[in-house]
């Protein structure tokens, strides 16, 4: 069976700004920026696995919606699945990533430009540029 990683889009509607999270490790990918979240457990819903992520990552909650964009295949029977997000608890934290940030869409395009997101990530970038706008 197909393993998921869930990923949160976690927009704030006032600013309409997206949160992202600066990955640590593999070396491969440490540096750039992600969607914050992990992978589902046996059992788990996609929403519930996100929302536990978020709490062990970011230190706050979430309340998690609708995918957004298409499914991103990682590699043979692991797939990555953005979900819309909502901020409900205190201000997020970087307890597992080097540092976090808010973007408008402007700079979301410039980092996507820059190859500053992980390359799973960039197929996302117009579904998330219109959340934004
Ligand atoms: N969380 C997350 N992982 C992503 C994204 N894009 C992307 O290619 N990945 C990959 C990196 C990893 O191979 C996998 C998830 O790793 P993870 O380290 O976040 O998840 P996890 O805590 O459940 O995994 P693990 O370290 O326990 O194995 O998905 C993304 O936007 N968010």
């Amino acid at each position: 069976m197909n393993r998921i990683v869930v990923a949160a889009a976690i927009i704030d509607d006032t600013s309409r700004m997206l949160l992202l999270a600066q990955r640590r490790y593999p070396p491969e990918v440490a540096g750039l920026w992600e969607l914050p979240g992990g992978k589902v457990e046996d059992g788990e819903s996609r929403r519930s696995a996100l929302e536990r992520e978020i709490a062990e990552e970011l230190g706050t909650a979430i309340e998690a919606g609708e995918q957004v964009g298409a499914a991103v295949v990682l590699r043979p029977g692991l797939e990555l699945v953005a979900l819309r997000a909502r901020l409900a608890g205190p201000p997020p934290r970087a307890l597992d990533h080097t540092a976090l940030c808010w973007v408008d869409a402007g700079r979301l395009r410039a980092m996507a430009a820059a190859g500053e997101l992980v390359p799973a990530d960039t197929a996302w970038v117009p579904d998330l540029l219109e959340l934004l706008a």
